[in-house]
């Protein structure tokens, strides 16, 4: 039987947005095959271009240079890029000719190993290669080269296939769970920062799975995103998201207004909700740099703070966030965005981490771990019972 499918992230929505796009191709015959292009996430939203992906060199390269991001989607280009790389890249192809399935295994390991070094901080990447181990791999009944790479394939469709379907689920828990602290004449009114929607993942979205949760039951009032300096993930992507899906009263703000913003236009039913790129067992997020600002002012102010995390981006092996390493991006980055003098000396880390203390819940796709009465935010237990 041969099987076609070309992932298609924008079919649950009326969006035209897609991360990417990827067309594996498995045959009982012959070896199984795949194409993946992504999304050019640097030029958007003013060009639309995909760039093929055929080796995991292809791949490490577009997760390190951010043309794609988001801690799910950088996963899913890994995950896939490596498939394309073992079934469909001329010199790899060689390469694993006349090989026994444990050299192979071991020619997997050392590409999978490559692909971590790409970016530190979100842990899906971590998680996605110990979930290829755990369950291709391990697997002793595959015992030829054919049986492998098809399980690898199918196995990296799933993957892709489970992202959108996590975030429908995690989008449906936070408009429930936000849903219920208001009368049901009040709408919601969101406040987001960086990018966590279709651009951030295989499709449809975290936090802004939540926003278009809300959206899709009539219930947004409005949304406010925020710029994310240095790299505009908010202002470029959010924002572009925003507009394609015609979400309410559309609002960017600057990051350094969101202190006046909730002081002259904060009300009872608004509600900030972030992505995360690590969550630790004892709720403490590691996300986008600004986060950590955004959740110190709602506390202020009274307002609720959500993190939308699939369990891909739980590390509940990390006690807490101290022992999340935060990446240092580039000081070129924040030089050429903010148009400071070539050699001015800057600090620029791409994430900070929230401490669990500023956070009302996590909202996954297995249901919402809330604050306990002592006021601690167990994830790990949560993810014990879930599992
Ligand atoms: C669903 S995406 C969640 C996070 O990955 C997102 O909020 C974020 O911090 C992305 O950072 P980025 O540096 O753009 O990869």
């Amino acid at each position: 039987m041969l099987l076609m499918m070309s992932s298609d992230n924008s079919k649950s929505s009326a969006n035209t947005l897609r991360s990417l796009i990827f067309t594996p191709s498995t045959s009982a015959h012959s070896p199984p095959s795949a194409t993946l292009s992504v999304l050019d996430q640097l030029l958007l939203p003013h060009e639309t271009k995909y760039i093929p992906i055929r080796c995991v060199q292809d791949a490490w390269s577009v997760i390190r240079t951010m043309q794609i991001r988001g801690a799910p989607l950088i996963a899913i280009v890994a995950v896939l890029g490596l498939a394309v790389d073992l079934t469909s890249y001329p010199s790899t192809i060689r390469q694993l000719e006349g090989l026994g399935v444990d050299e192979i295994k071991r020619v997997i390991v050392e590409k999978m190993e490559y692909l971590k070094t790409s970016r530190p901080t979100a842990v899906n990447v971590f998680n996605a290669m110990e979930e290829l181990s755990t369950t291709i791999l391990a697997d002793s009944s595959l015992t030829t080269r054919e049986e492998l790479l098809s399980a690898l394939m199918t196995h990296a469709s799933y993957m892709l296939e489970r992202d959108v379907s996590d975030n429908r689920s995690i989008g449906s828990h936070g408009a429930d769970e936000i849903l219920a602290k208001v009368d049901e004449r009040t709408n919601v009114r969101v406040i987001t920062i960086c990018n966590t929607g279709s651009l951030a993942t295989a499709g449809w979205g975290t936090a802004l799975g939540v926003a278009r949760e809300l959206c899709s039951r009539g219930r947004m009032e409005g949304i406010a995103c925020l710029e994310t300096r240095p790299y505009n993930q908010g202002s470029r992507l959010t924002a572009y998201e925003i507009l394609t899906e015609k979400m309410p009263n559309p609002c960017l703000l600057c990051d350094s207004m969101i202190s006046s913003y909730l002081a002259t236009k904060g009300s009872s039913n608004t509600v900030c909700i972030v992505g995360a790129d690590r969550v630790c067992a004892n709720g403490d997020t590691a996300n986008k740099i600004g986060t950590f600002q955004l959740a110190i002012v709602a506390k202020e102010f009274g307002v609720d703070f959500y993190v939308a995390s699939p369990f891909t981006t739980l590390d509940v092996k990390l006690k807490s966030g101290k022992e999340i390493e935060i990446e240092e991006r580039p000081p070129g980055e924040l030089l050429e965005s903010s148009g400071a003098p070539k050699d001015m000396k800057c600090w620029n880390p791409g994430f900070d981490v929230t401490p669990a203390a500023y956070i009302t819940g996590i909202i996954t796709e297995k249901g919402v771990v809330r604050r306990s009465e002592d006021g601690t935010l167990d994830v790990e237990g949560f993810v014990e019972k879930m599992s």
